[in-house]
């Protein structure tokens, strides 16, 4: 069962960790039986399942989860002209249940990933270990090679500033994959067998001025905290470009982070990757990207966000308008992303008018 919380020595039924303050968000283009796996951990919440492709399918879903599922017509439906920004026939799709979520925190996953065992044997259940991850503070300014001092028997090494041992709230749990792992096309195709089963037990922030190659596959987020900025690029069906989704959201994401001094993790918990996805197909979607990232990385390295960008809306269009003045002139693809970029947020603040913002500095929510 997910992670819970007892009441001593009460007969109260434990109660799933943020039952009603999380959704589970999964793209598909399949039916959702791999849900029978992920049941004892997943059937207390609510699913938002967002079905790409012919929206004509029936996706079926597994008796007894509480779920809302979106298709194409659905997203034009309630997006209108803005439904544009929303890739169509890519697994960047899934963004688009983030934004009708109303909840503080997002878990999203692919049909293709199941529950993994640790080095014990044991199931791992990957959302109570997200929800920790959230839940405790992240240490994005000064590194402790101890890794997480928030966990149980770990603590802040001898040097550790006291002044920052409060940590900074956590905005991003990113988890990790056994079997199959997120390799790029040229990386699979040379190393096709590779499988992945290094179980490492570790949790680490990633520090400040630091970007990391963030996978959507097994990805958890505080939606009140960093949702605006969780855009997962135009890809799919009439774009150049695919499998970047998520990394230009983490890019995105990790630049605002730093700026509104968010933490970002990774590490546990795992999960079982079971699909390779062909790697002639992937590097197809990929290979303008594997350049145009050589010219992308350096653009965030040296994105800049004034003082006054002190909610996470005002960061993205900051970053949106740098995009189109400098990646716009890689290729007109960044003038199309950047446009999607502030379609996104409009469309974000349209759904979600009373959304609590985040002052610059504190991390501390403040009300509209
Ligand atoms: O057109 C599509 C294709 C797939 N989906 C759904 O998206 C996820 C991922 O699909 P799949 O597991 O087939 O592909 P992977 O290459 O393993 O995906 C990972 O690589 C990156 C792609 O950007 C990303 O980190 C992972 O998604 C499944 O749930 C499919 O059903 C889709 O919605 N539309
Ligand atoms: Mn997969």
């Amino acid at each position: 069962m997910a992670g819970t919380v007892t009441v001593p020595g009460s007969s109260v039924p434990s109660t799933p960790l943020l039952k009603d303050e999380l959704d589970i968000v999964i793209p598909t283009i399949r039916n959702l039986d791999f849900l029978e796996m992920w049941r004892p951990f997943f059937q207390p919440y609510h699913l938002i399942i967002v079905q790409d492709g012919d929206p004509s399918k029936v996706i079926k879903v597994p008796e007894g989860f509480d779920y809302e599922l979106y298709n194409r017509n659905d997203i034009n439906r309630i997006l209108g002209p803005k439904a544009s920004c929303i890739s169509f026939k890519d697994s960047a799709c899934r963004c688009f249940g983030y934004m009708v979520s109303k909840k503080k925190y997002v878990f999203t996953i692919d049909d293709d990933c199941f529950v993994a065992k640790d080095p014990s044997g044991k199931d791992i259940n990957a959302l109570e270990q997200h929800i920790k991850n959230l839940l405790s503070p992240s240490t994005p300014f000064f590194f402790n090679t101890l890794y997480d001092p928030y966990r149980e028997g770990a603590d802040f090494v001898r040097g550790y500033p006291f002044s920052l041992r409060e940590g900074a709230p956590t905005a991003v749990s990113h988890g990790l994959w056994l079997n199959i792992p997120d390799y790029d096309a040229p990386t699979q195709m040379v190393k096709p067998r590779e499988r992945n089963s290094r179980y490492v037990d570790a949790v680490l922030t990633i520090p400040k001025g630091t970007l990391f190659p963030m996978c959507g596959m097994n990805l958890a987020f505080d939606r009140q905290l960093i949702g605006p900025a969780m855009y997962f690029g135009l890809m799919g069906d009439g774009q150049p470009i695919g499998r970047y989704d998520d990394m230009w959201a983490g890019w995105c994401v990790k630049v605002i982070c730093d700026h509104l001094s968010l933490g970002v993790k990774t590490g546990l918990p795992y999960l079982w990757h079971s699909k390779a996805s062909n790697p002639f197909v992937n590097l197809k979607k990929e290979y303008k990207g594997i350049f145009w990232q050589e010219d992308i990385i350096p653009f965030f390295q040296n994105a800049t966000l004034s003082k006054e960008c002190d909610t996470v809306q005002k960061c993205y269009i900051s970053l949106s308008e740098q995009v189109k003045e400098k990646l716009g002139k890689i290729d007109p693809y960044f003038v199309k992303l950047a446009d999607a970029m502030v379609t996104w947020i409009e469309a974000w603040d349209e759904l979600n008018p009373s959304d609590t913002v985040v002052a610059a500095g504190n991390g501390k929510a403040a009300a509209m």
